[in-house]
């Protein structure tokens, strides 16, 4: 999982005076699950409209399997499936006939495009409805179809826009089991966008999150803590009595303390790596009374919260 297979050159997209997407660079690894997380507006569905070649920078180049999306969007079709948010389907025929009519548009022959839809079908799990008709599918039974729909073509990529948005939750875990299955079992490489934080941490191998048409930061979640809040990797949360300010000093002056703050009987430690060990010996060593020491890794939503709705999440108590 080394070589990009998706990438993106300073691209910008300008509409009027207005950035959609604003000198992005970007490089999607083979064989990764990578997701684009932003709220809306953020500029991920013109990313990846340029990406399909759907849509042309107005500064910048893209590649897709490397070739230029811009300059031949007909071969980057072939190897790229693409399941936008609203796929529309012929609601008179069944699952398996409009497969039959992707299949013809690749130009798949009928005996093969007859087999691979009956596998894709067992594949996403919806047999029991080949010959249902698409418009009585409930909207979790249409995104699998539509996961059949990009497979026809055997992509080596697939790029899904918000795919489970409007899904219940046990058709979002199907549908998340299943994307995970297509990239580990298949060796298909998974771009998706979404707004949907938890899911995106569940799934994705790496992250990137865009603001007003910006990536702010990329990569796992280790890597985004460390981009995003800087050298505070973890909170070490303590409730010792009692504490004073001899105590305080105690503790800073640990290797990978950052700063303290104080509220009462606790105290909140941003640490660069994990010392609680060492802070609870020093709180015993001094006989004051230790009740709690917890440590809280940033997760997606503390970063959601300091870049998407504007707060900072330093100095504010855990909500786990
Ligand atoms: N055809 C267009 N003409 C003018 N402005 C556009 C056009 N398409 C997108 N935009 C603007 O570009 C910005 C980015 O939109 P985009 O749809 O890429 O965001 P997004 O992150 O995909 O959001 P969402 O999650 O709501 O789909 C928005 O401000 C949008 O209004």
């Amino acid at each position: 999982m080394s070589s990009p297979i998706i990438t993106l050159d300073e691209i910008s997209k300008q509409y009027d005076e207005q950035y959609a997407v604003d000198h992005l660079s970007l490089a999607i690894k083979k064989g990764e699950i990578f997701g684009l997380l932003g709220p809306n507006g953020a500029g991920k569905s013109t990313s990846i409209l340029m990406m399909l070649g759907l849509s042309e920078p107005t500064t910048g180049s893209v590649h897709v399997c490397g070739i230029n999306s811009t300059s031949n969007p007909i071969e980057v079709k072939r190897r790229v499936g693409y399941l936008p948010d609203d796929l529309g389907f012929y609601e008179h025929m069944t699952g398996f006939e409009n497969l039959l009519y992707t299949a013809s548009l690749n130009g798949l022959s009928r005996k093969l495009a007859e087999e691979r839809a009956n596998y894709l079908l067992q594949r996403v799990g919806l047999t029991d409805a080949t010959n249902k008709k698409a418009g009585k599918y409930s909207r979790g039974m249409r995104q699998r179809l539509g996961l059949a729909d990009v497979l026809m073509k055997d992509p080596e990529v697939i790029i899904l826009d918000e795919p489970t948005l409007g899904i219940d939750p046990e058709g979002v875990r199907e549908i998340l089991k299943l994307i995970q299955q297509l990239n580990k079992e298949d060796g298909i490489t998974v771009l998706l966008s979404s707004h949907q934080l938890h899911q995106v941490q569940q799934i994705c191998d790496r992250v990137g999150i865009f603001v007003k048409g910006k990536l702010l930061a990329e990569g796992n979640m280790e890597e985004l803590a460390k981009q995003l809040f800087f050298e505070d990797l973890f909170i070490i949360y303590v409730k010792a009595e009692p504490i004073d300010s001899e105590l305080i000093e105690k503790i800073r002056t640990l290797r990978g303390v950052n700063h303290i703050e104080q509220a009462l009987d606790k105290l909140e430690i941003y640490v660069d790596h994990d010392i609680s060990a060492d802070i609870a010996k020093i709180i015993v060593q001094n006989n004051i009374s230790l009740t709690q020491i917890q440590k809280k890794n940033y997760g997606l939503d503390e970063i959601y919260h300091r870049y998407f709705e504007g707060g900072d999440s330093r100095g504010e108590a855990p909500n786990s």
